[in-house]
């Protein structure tokens, strides 16, 4: 009788000593197996890079009828995969977004560290987290954004000034546009100096950056170049372009001007009233004990540029967008102008009024989903080997979410390319998809644990500055171009733009 409970306690003991050695074989075959996924043949030395050309979101998108939505590609030295549909970003974001928490990090964001103090690049791990939990929980939460709403309607009323003097100066010259991007940026920035430093850090009147502005505009142009560095880690001694040097001349004054407000402001009695971003950022430091890590005055500069970076260009982006397809789409543009005088009247359109505004809304999803300004969004870099999808992804392999492809997927929407923002309205039965990362359709925020971290901001600010164009001005296109002959491309820099900028005529409406 001793004999088959020795068997059991033994059958018991070895089953997790199994099931480990199962787990490793497992993961052994997967390894050996190393079936990567397809994609185009490339060169030598070379590998895809002369293939993907300079809007590699669209060229991707191409490729995805021949190689499947799962593409391998060797760009330079750098091993990449990209998602192309909307089926597989599911799985990724759902069962592996750990595995591909990590950032690529591009030559140009290496300068003066920049790296290892950002919140968008660093590495995912402690530091990252102290400072999402800053964004999220201590800045951009309801109450803070709340508590902000004047500076934003401030600048949004300078910008209506300005576009209201432009309007009366146009109406002498018949029909000539206005570029819409240039305010919309200059709005932008603004907005940021006042929510971060409560300062103007652009004067509209004179059209004259600071010296902060001009830094931060050389950053966004080298960030904005593709380097060769990047594809060939070896050459970054030689800094072939010049992109390195000349990002440590503008950085390197972005950061000395940034650490001069942050003196500043040390030497100033602040009120409850007039805390700004750099208030709080002030407050999460002098909190150190609470945290893990401290954060260095560094780290605290290279946050504050990184607001500019990650918040004017997207914005000015999306806006320029959403304004051209609105010109190209009468009836939408009346249906959004209906919208506006039957539930806003003649007021201004505040941030209280988004959720009474559904057609507008649907634009603006209808916006990022055809257009959005982080086409392939922020590259993620896989921390270990993985297995997706019975690929093998071999660690440090970068990741091209093509966010551009997955709004176009034509398993999922309805007519893919058609500007069509009833599909978001009404009863439609994608009215309810949105794009706070649960829905892996629509994702031009990114989602999972690296997702946008300004998502709550951006949404409002899109909305406010949105709808008040809208509102106050009646918008025509210049005089030049018709909707059936305006340039559909795009650029890519930092952002995606548009190719050639939106020009349009507005004028005041009669109230
Ligand atoms: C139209 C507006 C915007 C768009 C389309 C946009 C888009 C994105 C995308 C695609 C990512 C990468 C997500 C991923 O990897 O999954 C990202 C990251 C980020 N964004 Fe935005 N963004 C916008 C506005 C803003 C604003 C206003 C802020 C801050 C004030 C901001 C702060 C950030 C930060 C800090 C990250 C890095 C998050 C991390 O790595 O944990 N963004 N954004």
């Amino acid at each position: 009788m001793e004999f088959p409970s020795q068997l059991i306690i033994l059958l018991l003991l070895s089953f997790p000593v199994f099931l480990f050695l199962l787990n490793r074989r497992r993961k052994i075959s997967a390894t050996k197996n190393r079936r990567l996924p397809p994609g185009p043949p490339g060169w030598p030395i070379f590998g895809n890079m002369f293939q993907l050309g300079e809007m590699p979101h669209r060229t991707l998108t191409n490729l995805r009828e021949k190689y499947g939505p799962i593409l391998w590609l060797k760009i330079g030295a750098v091993n990449t995969m990209a998602i192309l549909s909307a089926k597989e970003a599911t799985i990724f974001f759902k069962n592996h977004d750990h595995a591909f928490s990590d950032r690529t990090v591009i030559e140009t964001m290496r300068v003066h560290n920049y790296d290892k103090s950002s919140l968008a690049l660093a590495p995912y791990g402690s530091y990252w987290r102290l400072m999402r939990r800053l964004v999220t929980v201590d800045m951009l939460v309801l109450k803070r954004i709340n508590d902000t709403v004047s500076i934003r309607r401030k600048c949004v009323n300078d910008m209506l000034a300005w576009v209201a003097k432009e309007a009366r100066a146009r109406e002498l010259e018949d029909g000539r546009g206005l570029h819409v991007a240039r305010f919309i940026f200059f709005m932008s920035f603004n907005m940021f100096g006042n929510l971060m430093l409560s300062r103007d850090l652009f004067d509209m009147e004179s059209e004259n950056g600071s010296e902060f502005f001009a830094a931060v505009m050389g950053m966004m142009e080298w960030t904005g170049h593709a380097n060769v560095a990047d594809l060939f880690p070896w050459l970054r001694w030689l800094d072939p372009q010049g992109l390195r040097r000349k990002m440590d001349r503008d950085m390197g004054k972005a950061l000395e001007i940034a650490s001069t407000f942050v003196k500043e402001r040390l030497e100033v009695e602040r009120d409850e009233v007039s805390r700004d971003f750099l208030d709080v950022l002030l407050e999460f430091q002098r909190n150190e004990n609470q945290h893990a890590l401290n954060i260095s005055d560094k780290d605290l500069n290279i946050f504050i540029l990184e607001m500019f970076l990650a918040g004017s260009e997207t914005t000015t982006s999306t806006i320029e967008w959403a304004m051209t397809e609105l010109l190209c789409n009468s009836n939408c543009m009346l249906k959004v102008k209906t919208e506006l005088s039957s539930l806003i009247g003649t007021k201004d359109v505040e941030e209280s009024d988004i959720d009474k505004l559904p057609y507008l809304q649907a634009i603006v999803k209808e916006t990022l989903r055809l257009h959005p300004p982080i086409p392939l969004l922020v590259p993620r870099k896989a921390v270990q080997d993985t297995d997706f999808i019975g690929y093998f992804i071999p660690k440090d392999t970068q990741v091209f979410v093509n966010t551009w492809a997955i709004g176009r997927d034509p398993d999922v929407w309805d007519e893919p390319l058609v500007f069509k923002p009833e599909r978001f309205y009404g009863c439609n039965i994608n009215n309810k998809i949105d794009y706070k990362g649960q829905n892996y359709e629509l994702i031009p925020f990114g989602a999972g644990r690296r997702m946008c971290a300004g998502v709550p901001l951006a949404h409002r600010v899109l909305h406010l500055v949105l709808g008040s164009l809208l509102h106050r001005f009646d918008w025509e296109l210049d005089s030049n171009v018709t909707p059936s002959t305006i340039d559909m491309k795009d650029r890519l820099g930092i952002t995606m733009r548009k190719f050639q900028p939106l020009l349009a005529v507005p004028k005041l409406v009669a109230s």
